[in-house]
C-alpha cells in the first residue's frame, strides 16, 4: 500500500464541456484517505460531490493529475483494468439504493460475491453475516419493494461491503431518509466500517453525521480543503 494512504488524489482535475463554456469542477485537488479512516465530504449542492466520487472511484476518468488506490496509478489505466479494481476494490453506496427489485435482499448481497468468483454457498453465509450484522437478517428473502428505506439502504450497505473493498465512497447514503432513519442507518454504516477497517469517504450535508466522523473535508473552487 502506499505509505500515504489507501486513496490518494494528486491534482486531479475534471471538466465538463457545456456548450462553449467549460466547467472547472476539480482544479488540481488533493487528497490522501488513510486506512481505517471516515471522512466526511460536505459542501454546497453543485460545488462537485458526486464529480468527486466518481473519480476517485473510477467510474469517471480525471483530465489531468491522478488517482492512487493502494499505491497504483488508476487514472490512466483501460477501462477493462479499471472496472475490475472498481469491482475488487471499491464499494459505493449512493442516495438511492439501486438494489435489483426482482432479486431478494439476501440475492442482492450475493451478486457481487458471485462476480467475484466466490460459491454459492460462501456468497450466501457471508451475505447472511452481513445482513444480521445490519441487523435486517429476518428481511433476507424481502425484495426491495417489500422493505422501508432504512432497510433497503442497509442492504445497499451490505452490498457494497460484499467483497470486502479497501475503500467505501458513498454519496449522500441517508440524504433520502428521515433524520431519525438517516442515524439509524449511518449507526450501521459506522459500526460495520469500523468493524472491517475499512476506510470510507461519505459526501454528506448532514452536519450531525458529519460531526461523527473522523475528520471534514470540503470542495471550494475546485480544491479539497478541512474544515
Ligand atoms: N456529465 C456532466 N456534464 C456537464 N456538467 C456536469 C456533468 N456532471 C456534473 N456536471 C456539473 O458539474 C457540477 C458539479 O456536479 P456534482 O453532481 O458533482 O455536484 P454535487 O456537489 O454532487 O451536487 P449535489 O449535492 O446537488 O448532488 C454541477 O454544476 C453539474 O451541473
Amino acid at each position: 500500500m502506499d505509505a500515504e494512504g489507501v486513496l490518494v488524489l494528486k491534482g486531479v482535475e475534471r471538466r465538463y464541456q457545456q456548450g462553449s463554456k467549460t466547467l472547472v469542477i476539480l482544479n488540481g485537488a488533493e487528497f490522501v484517505l488513510r486506512a481505517g479512516e471516515m471522512v466526511a465530504l460536505v459542501a454546497p449542492s453543485g460545488a462537485g460531490k458526486s464529480t468527486l466520487l466518481h473519480t476517485a472511484g473510477l467510474l469517471e476518468r480525471p483530465d489531468g493529475g491522478d488517482v492512487i488506490l493502494n499505491g497504483r496509478a488508476c487514472g490512466r489505466l483501460g477501462d477493462d483494468e479499471r472496472t475490475a479494481i472498481r469491482r475488487n476494490d471499491i464499494g459505493f453506496v449512493y442516495q438511492f439504493h439501486h438494489l435489483l427489485p426482482e432479486f431478494s435482499a439476501l440475492e442482492n448481497i450475493m451478486m457481487p460475491q458471485l462476480v467475484h468468483g466466490l460459491s454459492v454457498k460462501e456468497a450466501s453465509d457471508r451475505a447472511m453475516q452481513l445482513l444480521d450484522y445490519m441487523k435486517i437478517g429476518k428481511r433476507a428473502q424481502h425484495r426491495p419493494s417489500e422493505l422501508s428505506g432504512g432497510e433497503q439502504q442497509r442492504v445497499a450497505i451490505a452490498r457494497a461491503v460484499a467483497n470486502a473493498p479497501l475503500v467505501l465512497l458513498a454519496d449522500e447514503p441517508t440524504g433520502n431518509l428521515d433524520p431519525v432513519t438517516a442515524s439509524y442507518v449511518f449507526d450501521a454504516l459506522e459500526a460495520l466500517v469500523r468493524h472491517s477497517g475499512l476506510a470510507a469517504l461519505i459526501a454528506t450535508h448532514n452536519h450531525d453525521l458529519a460531526q461523527r466522523m473522523d475528520r471534514r473535508v470540503t470542495l471550494a473552487d475546485g480544491k479539497i480543503t478541512s474544515f
